[in-house]
């Protein structure tokens, strides 16, 4: 059963079944060889990476076999559902890495790194008892500390792993509604886990919502989990606080503000149009989600930053996806996984991005570039309340954290718009005529006039209608962190200081007393005359001070980006059964491939 679940849920294949211990963990040949490890007939080894960790194999040459029957038992005397199973029950690439995790620092830490172990079965058994010996102390140790606080209800699962895997993998699945609907059943709408090595407390009601988001600075601050900081940056506008923040968050608004997106319209129709026909010309097939990704990256480079260089674009683009995939990966730095792979380029974001800053910084100093230009130009002018400019580093983070919630969220929303309009006729049907009615009104005026102008975006409401309600069932962004300052109390429980507290906007999203039939996708609820929705409920961009300051960017860049798709082209998917899968950002599975011809407008 145990090897089954493995198995079944990790998608490994294996050629044959060996040994048949129900508590041991299976891993094919054919896994542990593609993630480079050697084996010699009897054992495992990485060469050159990790030497000294060696995985006993056993029942011929296909199955290696890791023991973890003690552990197994352990927890499950423990009674607290720990599952040592959520070890192995992630990706591929999680599994690996947790294995890596466990074996690496609870076993093999303190031996001599020239000296080879070879982990047998029963070694690997010893270690096993060893790590939850561990484990428990730590765990013991965890409670002790908080032993008279009154915590949420909910599982810290195994303090290193904590409930990583069961909430990665469900995200994976795009499950991430009945995970936490599941803790809301058992522990209540407020409720303790720990992710990423990191304690928390999960928060999906309004009254949350409205404490969370609502308190001032010195309550909650937006400081991310660390492996999430490591990634953005210490200097981002998340990271900052008080005078600091002000001052950037205004150089920011000062781009992002309704009246200044109003002189984008056209730009962005120009991207647009451009892009589409670039990604089009000589092909029936096109990858929307890579085409949506390209876009929005493109459209932030060009009107925020002021970067037209297409290969200089393409070098950043590229490692902006690795960090990206690290938000998703298992917080854990070895060579070759996608955690550090996230870091190596983040490094190289930055090294690439400081010669354009030095170059910006010396324009400005002659007077041959105006803050006004770009974002970059305008943080670069800015003086503090000493009439000092600010650290470049804070310059570099926000560049890349700008880049980062601007450009993966919007290809999101874009990707879900397009998903949704293949499916659904209906839905499909009525955004076209909206469209088809503003094309109509342009057909008299001359070709440079008939680009989009802010009044026609105001025209597209049941299409941004359609965006809103993808953004209730599936919120591009699952969580929001907070990190507790001082000891606090959040719906009659205590919240330590240093906690990581995260609202989750499903929780509220899909909750029926707010949203009537909230299974059933219907945009008319974003409808001004229908039934208003309370503050704090609807939360894809956020609440109160750090709500998303870039969300008309973003609805003007998803309606030019639609009205140009469903005017200009036909298409169809070309696997309509595609779903939804989150990898941090809820992508569909399969990239979106779709087949595209040009549309015949009825003369
Ligand atoms: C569909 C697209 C987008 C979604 C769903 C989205 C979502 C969010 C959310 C949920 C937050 C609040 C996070 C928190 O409270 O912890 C946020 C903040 C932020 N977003 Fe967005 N965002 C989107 C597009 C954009 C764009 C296009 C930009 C910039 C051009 C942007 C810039 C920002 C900034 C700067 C903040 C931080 C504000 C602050 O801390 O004061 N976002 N976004």
């Amino acid at each position: 059963m145990v090897v089954e679940q493995l198995v079944d849920q990790t998608g490994l294949s294996r050629s044959s079944r060996v040994g048949g211990d129900a508590k041991s963990h299976l891993i094919t040949i054919s896994f542990l060889t593609s993630h480079g490890f050697e084996f010699d007939g009897t054992k495992f080894s990485i060469e050159g990476l990790y030497p000294n960790i060696v995985i006993g194999a056993r029942g011929g040459a296909n199955n290696a076999v890791v023991d973890f029957n003690h552990l197994h038992e352990l927890a499950n005397d423990a009674g607290e559902g720990l599952d040592p199973l959520d070890l192995l029950l992630g990706t591929e690439e999680l599994a690996l890495e947790v294995l890596m995790l466990v074996l690496d620092e609870e076993f093999v830490k303190g031996s001599r790194a020239d000296q080879a172990i070879t982990m047998d079965l029963s070694l690997i058994a010893l270690a096993s008892i060893t790590l939850v010996s561990i484990l428990f102390l730590l765990k013991f140790l965890t409670k002790s500390n908080h032993g008279s606080k009154n915590l949420p209800k909910g599982s810290l699962g195994l303090p290193l792993i904590g409930e990583t895997i069961s909430f990665l993998n469900a995200l994976r699945k795009e499950q991430g509604a009945e995970w936490i609907n599941e803790r809301v059943a058992k522990y209540g709408p407020i409720f303790k886990t720990s992710i990423a090595r990191t304690p928390m407390i999960f928060v999906a009601n309004i009254a949350g919502n409205k404490f969370v988001h609502g308190s001032s600075n010195d309550v909650f601050s937006t400081n991310q989990p660390k492996n999430i900081r490591a990634l953005h940056g210490e200097c981002t506008i998340f990271e900052l606080s008080g005078s600091r923040y002000i001052l950037v968050k205004k150089a920011m608004l000062s781009f992002l503000s309704p009246e200044n997106l109003k002189d984008y319209v056209r730009r962005m129709d120009d991207l647009v149009t451009i892009s589409l026909q670039k990604e089009t010309n000589g092909k029936d097939t096109i990858k929307v989600v890579d085409f949506m990704k390209k876009l929005t990256f493109d459209v932030a480079c060009d009107i925020l930053f002021g970067i037209q260089d297409v290969e200089t674009r393409e070098a950043f683009l590229d490692d902006f996806h690795l960090v990206f995939e690290a938000f998703a990966a298992f917080p854990l730095e070895f060579p070759g996984s996608s955690y550090s792979k996230g870091l190596q380029a983040k490094a190289r974001i930055s090294n690439r991005f400081l010669p354009i800053l030095r170059k910006r910084k010396e324009e400005l100093s002659t007077g041959a570039l105006s803050p006004t230009n770009d974002v970059v130009s305008c943080l670069l002018a800015l003086r503090d309340e000493n009439g000092e400019p600010i650290p470049e580093e804070v310059v570099v983070d926000n560049f890349r954290f700008l880049i980062i919630a601007s450009h993966d969220t919007t290809a999101v929303l874009l990707s879900l718009m397009v998903w949704k309009l293949s499916r659904d006729k209906q839905i499909f049907s009525e955004v076209l005529n909206e469209h088809m009615d503003i094309l109509r009104n342009k057909a008299a005026v001359a070709e440079e006039e008939q680009k989009l102008t802010w009044v026609d975006i105001q025209r597209m409401k049941y299409t941004w209608q359609v965006a809103q309600e993808l953004m209730r069932m599936i919120p591009p962004i699952i969580c929001n962190f907070r990190k507790a300052l001082k000891d606090t109390n959040l719906g009659g429980y205590d919240v330590p200081e240093g906690w990581q507290v995260a609202t989750v906007p499903l929780g509220t999203h899909m909750e029926k007393d707010i949203f009537s039939n909230p299974t059933e996708f219907d945009p008319s609820r974003f409808d001004k005359a229908s039934k208003p929705i309370p503050p704090y409920a609807y939360i894809p961009f956020g609440a109160g001070t750090h709500s998303c300051i870039g969300n008309e960017f973003a609805r003007i860049e998803t309606l030019t980006a639609i009205h140009k798709l469903v005017t200009k082209f036909e298409w169809s998917q070309v696997h309509p059964d595609e779903t939804i899968t989150r990898k941090v950002m809820p992508f569909p599975s399969m990239g979106l491939p779709i087949k595209v011809r040009t549309r015949r407008i009825p003369t």
